[in-house]
């Protein structure tokens, strides 16, 4: 490459589609991702995150368009694309009878990964994700969050250049989950590295270079934390009104008033008065009022009209994760 010439991105995706029966889980879907890029897709749900990382990763065959991964096609490269990226699937696929080091080891002789490097591979990846003094302990001695971690280090074995991530945090801990960031970040300091990660937790994405929001199969918004704040973020007023009644008085009032998680109603604000004007009218009759700043929350409700962190999806992480210790056990 030339200084002159632009990087060549890591991902390519054109116009892709997939329908599963009547259900259109993927709807005219573009974009690229850089090759040094944390690029984060958000979305509830069932919005087609998990179908778009499954075409990449070569898995599920799209209905229409194209994509490719470190510059090979999904459909016709498969094999040369699949050797340049690493994966770690939602549900957990690591074997509970072998060791870390077993599993780790077993993954570098697929990848065809040679004995000294592989073994220097192992150690150094175990050391990433803080997991080396558990190399020869049995994986079914393991919390889901060392678990999550080996997946990672295995994902990261034969090198890749992309690393998918399919929402590697759902049903830790706040600790764990934090862990697992601080683990993303080192490696792109480390070396050039694209990470797509999945996930519906707004909060984890603040540090992302790219956001690209995504609902019903299509992409809403695509840009920067900053960006996507700038264009569709609003202050929101969140209320927690006393009794239905009250409720049914603010959204007559508000009618573009959203339900927000516990009961809660979201007013998006852009008037500066506006917290005196509703105290004035509602005070007594609300339990509590609280000012959010524009966030990537407020770009989900005026983007979607909904909030992304409901009851349901809430419920779906908890019985998730009890999923995966019935499977332990
Ligand atoms: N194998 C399948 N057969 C039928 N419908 C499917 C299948 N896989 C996914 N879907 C449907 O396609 C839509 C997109 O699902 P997908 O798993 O890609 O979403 P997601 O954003 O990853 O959600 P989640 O976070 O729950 O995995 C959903 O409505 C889902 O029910």
């Amino acid at each position: 490459m030339t200084g002159t010439e632009a990087p060549r991105p890591a991902i390519v995706v054109e116009h892709l589609s997939k329908r599963y029966g009547r259900m259109l889980a993927l709807d005219d879907v573009s974009l690229s991702v850089g090759a040094n890029d944390m690029f984060a897709l958000l979305g509830p749900n069932g919005a087609g995150k998990t179908t778009l990382i499954h075409i990449l990763c070569t898995i599920l065959a799209p209905d229409g368009g194209s994509a490719s991964v470190a510059g090979f096609d999904v459909k016709k490269q498969a094999v040369k694309a699949r050797r340049n990226i690493g994966v770690v699937f939602q549900e957990p696929s690591l074997d509970d009878r072998l060791t870390a080091y077993e599993n780790l080891n077993f993954h570098g002789l697929v990848y065809q990964v040679g004995g000294a490097e592989r073994k220097q591979r192992i150690t150094e990846m175990l050391e990433l994700v803080e997991l080396s003094d558990w190399r020869d302990k049995l994986v079914r001695t393991f919390s889901s969050g060392m678990k999550r971690r080996l997946e990672i280090a295995r994902a990261l074995l034969h090198n890749p250049r992309i690393l998918f991530l399919d929402e590697p945090t759902v049903g830790l801990d706040a600790q764990s989950r934090e862990r697992i960031w601080a683990y993303l970040d080192q490696l792109r300091r480390q070396r050039e590295l694209c990470i797509v990660v999945t996930t519906h937790y707004i909060e984890e994405v603040e540090n992302c270079d790219r956001v690209c929001i995504i609902d019903h199969g299509k992409i809403l918004a695509d840009g920067t934390p900053d960006a996507l704040k700038a264009a569709h973020g609003s202050e929101l007023v969140r209320v927690t009104p006393r009794d239905k009644a009250a409720a049914e008085a603010i959204r007559e009032r508000y009618p573009d008033a959203k339900d927000g998680h516990g009961g809660t109603l979201v007013l998006a604000v852009d008037d500066v008065n506006f917290i005196d004007g509703f105290l004035a009218s509602f005070g007594t009759r609300v339990s509590q009022v609280s000012l959010d700043r524009p966030s990537l929350e407020s770009v989900f409700l005026s983007l979607t009209g909904r909030e992304l962190r409901d009851k349901g999806a809430d419920e779906q992480d908890r019985m998730r994760a009890a999923g995966r210790r019935a499977g332990r056990r």
